[in-house]
């Protein structure tokens, strides 16, 4: 492997530029960053960690992980109704990484940053003798009081998601080597799902300027185990109608080639969409933003499925959990 800078070049040469576009980063010369929120705004802020085949896969492109690692905060920023403002990034590079892989890294996180208005305020830059890890910490702001929280859902509102479900879930699988039944096109939408979460910014924004009571977090374990932590946060249960929940063509091809595939759906993770608990009227004046798949109940901590059949179940408890 090429020998790689020392890490003060490594950060002045990939890194400097991006945090150049704002003055709160001191050009990344200083011990740390100093920022002001927009006033009449509280700030919001969120970390998250992402590890080299746990929450990424070693060989892919490094740009892709780069985006990866910011959306998933931003996603995160959301789903409190925020706006991203900046963040500071810690990288622990393993052995294997070379300087152009990290060259790669830090173009497609800055172009990601310039995408969406994001200031690389700092971070940290350390070797490490195991796998590749990053942590990004996110600041974003939201107008005093309005922040989207968990605890807001009550019995008799609807219940919507954004987007699709289930597609990054099955563009792993993809880029495991299975669903050669599906075509190139569903296969290639499905592996860019995985890649490339979507953070849902401007719906969130929506809600917070309709002003209205809106529960919300992003779904990022699975539907099946997130749901549940909305109902603990807010003391209700949940109906899910499973006819209703979004699927791409891709996902709807996979799941219609093989029903066993619905376990991605609900509980496979990487979505990155928003959960989202209003009043039926706040929920349809989020138009087609959203789809609604249930309804807030309030038999407290129980989540239900309706099958296709029409028939309903408990829904398993399920979704990514790092210990389990
Ligand atoms: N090591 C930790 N120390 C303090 N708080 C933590 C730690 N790990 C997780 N949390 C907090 O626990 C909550 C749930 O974490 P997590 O499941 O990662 O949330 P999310 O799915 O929204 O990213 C968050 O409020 C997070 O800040
Ligand atoms: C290589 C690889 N294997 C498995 C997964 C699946 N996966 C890993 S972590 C995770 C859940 C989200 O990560 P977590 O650290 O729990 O994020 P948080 O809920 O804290 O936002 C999922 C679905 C993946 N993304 N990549
Ligand atoms: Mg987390």
């Amino acid at each position: 492997m090429a020998a790689r800078s020392g890490e003060f070049d490594l950060i002045a040469r990939h890194f400097a530029p991006i945090a150049l576009r704002d003055p709160a980063a001191l050009s990344l010369k200083d011990d740390a960053a100093v920022f002001t929120p927009p006033t009449g705004c509280e700030v919001v802020v969120t970390t998250d960690a992402l590890v080299s085949d746990v929450h990424f896969r070693n060989l892919d492109a490094p740009e892709l992980i780069a985006k990866k690692v910011l959306r998933v905060n931003l996603s995160d920023l959301a789903a409190m109704g925020a706006t991203p403002l900046g963040v500071v990034l810690t990288a622990g590079y393993g052995p294997d990484v070379s300087e152009d892989w990290i060259e790669r890294f830090a173009k497609g996180f800055g172009k990601d940053c310039a995408a969406y208005s994001v200031a690389l305020m700092g971070g940290d830059t350390v070797g490490t003798p195991g796998p590749t890890f990053f942590s990004l910490t996110a600041f974003g702001y939201v107008a005093t009081g309005m922040a989207l929280r968990r605890d807001q859902a009550r019995p008799g509102d609807l219940l919507a998601v954004t987007g699709t479900l289930g597609d990054a879930a099955i563009g792993l699988a993809v880029l495991a080597g299975d669903c050669n039944d599906l075509d190139d096109v569903a296969r290639d939408h499905l592996k860019d799902r995985y890649w490339l979460p979507r953070p849902r910014i401007d719906i969130a924004k929506s809600c917070v300027a309709l002003g209205k009571r809106f529960a919300a977090m992003d779904i990022s374990d699975g539907l099946a185990g997130d749901c549940r932590k909305i109902c603990a946060a807010s003391s209700v249960g949940m109906t899910i109608d499973r006819m209703k929940i979004p699927l791409s063509n891709a996902a709807l091809q996979a799941v219609e080639h093989d029903e066993h595939r619905w376990q991605n759906v609900l509980a496979g993770g990487d979505d990155y969409e928003l959960l989202i608990a209003g009043a039926p009227d706040d929920v349809a004046a989020l138009g087609d933003h959203v789809t609604v798949i249930g309804t807030v109940t309030d038999k407290v901590g129980q989540v239900e499925l309706i099958g296709p059949d029409g028939k309903m179940a408990e829904l398993a408890p399920g979704g990514f959990d790092h210990f389990r």
